[in-house]
Order: structure tokens, then sequence, then C-alpha cells
């Protein structure tokens, strides 16, 4: 695992775009993992400024999001998909159809959730998976319990997720129950995993992920049982961490 913390928002940025940079350099048609949330976003908008100034194209790629909302459709703007849109996509040369994530509007939960372990499964191996953390540890939607599934799966989403994730919605009402999202073998077989974290508020959770016991309790802690990591925090999440 290379640890590396950072001053500034920006380099920050610069460093998660970069290492995606490099992969789409030397393997063009490569298969992301992407995650939403707050976190990543100033890693899309380097990776957009690349795209604008022609130093990569995303016209081979694959994408495979991590989770998406229970009963919100795609044109839904709280929906993962069009957070997607609006920070990613709609900038950049990738083919809608190269653009995987799961359908939160799906009427059979368990035939969709199918669905996406095959498109995972003929990937076998994303090539790089940007991931955030929650503030109780999860990765994805895989919530801390006392075990962890595997395959893409519903979840019921834990009150403090629903309450951190209520920004984007008007109220806590709002915010949907439940996800589907990737389970941690999909992330756990990428060749390589980007995580980052940001803010003082994440570095109890992150010392824990990063050096604490490995627990289900914690899915995040698994992330220290894979051989290649990169983590870049800013001073705030990297506080703990010696
Ligand atoms: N499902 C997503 C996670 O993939 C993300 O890592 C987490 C942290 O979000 P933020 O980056 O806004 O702190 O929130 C959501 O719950």
């Amino acid at each position: 695992m290379q640890i590396y913390t950072f001053k500034t928002d920006r380099e920050l940025d610069e460093a998660g775009a970069g290492i995606v940079i490099s992969l789409l350099r030397s393997v063009p048609g490569a298969s992301l993992g992407l995650a939403t949330g707050q976190t990543p976003v100033g890693v899309y908008e380097e990776l957009v400024k690349a795209y604008r100034k022609g130093h990569i194209s995303f016209k081979k790629v694959n994408t495979y999001n991590l989770d998406e909302y229970r009963g919100v459709g795609k044109k839904d703007p709280r929906s993962f998909y069009a957070f997607m849109h609006q920070h990613l996509f709609q900038h950049i040369d990738l083919p809608e159809e190269q653009i995987h994530i799961p359908d939160g509007e799906a009427e059979d939960v368990i035939l969709e959730c199918n669905r996406y372990d095959a498109l995972l499964g003929n990937v076998r191996q994303l090539d790089l998976q940007i991931l955030g953390i929650g503030l109780n540890g999860h990765i994805g939607f895989n919530e801390p319990n006392f075990r962890l599934s595997y395959g893409t799966h519903a979840v019921i989403l834990s009150e403090e997720t629903r309450r951190v994730n209520s920004s984007f919605f008007h109220s806590l009402e709002e915010v949907p129950e439940q996800a589907i999202t990737m389970g941690v073998g999909a992330i756990m077989k990428a060749k390589k995993i980007l995580f980052i974290a940001r803010g003082e508020k994440k570095a109890e959770i992150v010392h824990r992920a990063l050096t604490g016991p490995i627990t289900t309790e914690c899915p995040a802690s698994l992330l220290q049982l894979h051989p290649d990591v990169i983590v870049l925090l800013d001073e705030g999440a990297g506080k703990l961490i010696g």
C-alpha cells in the first residue's frame, strides 16, 4: 500500500487524475471502476481537462460504477447515473453503451444484480477501481456488517449513511432506503485500487481502515489485503496516519 498525503486539493486531484491518465495511455481500452460522492469530483475535473487538451481519450474505455440508489431512475437528478453524467460522462468521448451502472429502477432486483455481475464477470478484473470511504467505513455501499457479500447485491442503507448522503436530497426522508452495490469481490479483484479520502472528519475511519484490524465491521479495512492500493489523502484525512 502506497500512502500519499497532499497539502492542497489540487495536488491530490492532479495526482489521482495522473494515475488514471497513465493507465489510459498504456491501456486505451481499460476497464475503470468509478465512484460517486464528493471525494472523486476533483479527480474527474482533472480528467475532463486532460481530455479537452487532447491528452487522453475514453473512446475505448468501459466504466463500471460501484452503486446506485434503488427507486431512483437514470433521469432523476439525484441518481448516481445523473451525478456521473454531470461530473464526467457528458464532458468526454465515452460512448454511452460503454457506461455501466446498476439500474436503480429494475423491477427484479435479483436479475439486475445478476446482470451486473455477468458484466463484471466478462471483464474479470477491473484495471483500476476508484474508491472513497463512507464515515462508517463503507466502500461502495457495502455497509459494516457481520458478513460482507462477494457479488452485486441490494442493501438497506444505514441511518448514518442516509444522513450523510442527504445533502444531495431536499430532506432525509427523500434519501432512498436501499441501493444496489457492487460486492467486495469485484472491488478486491481490481488490479489496482485508487483509494481517496478528504477532510478531518474522515481521519478516524481512514486510520481504522488502513491500520486497524481487518474486519467486516469496517469494510474498507479489507483493502489492507489488496496487493496494489494507492492511497491519496489530504492533510485532514491523513491526520492520524504516521
Ligand atoms: N456510495 C458512496 C461511496 O462510494 C462513497 O465513497 C461515499 C463517500 O462519499 P463522499 O465522497 O461524499 O464522502 O458515499 C457514498 O455513500
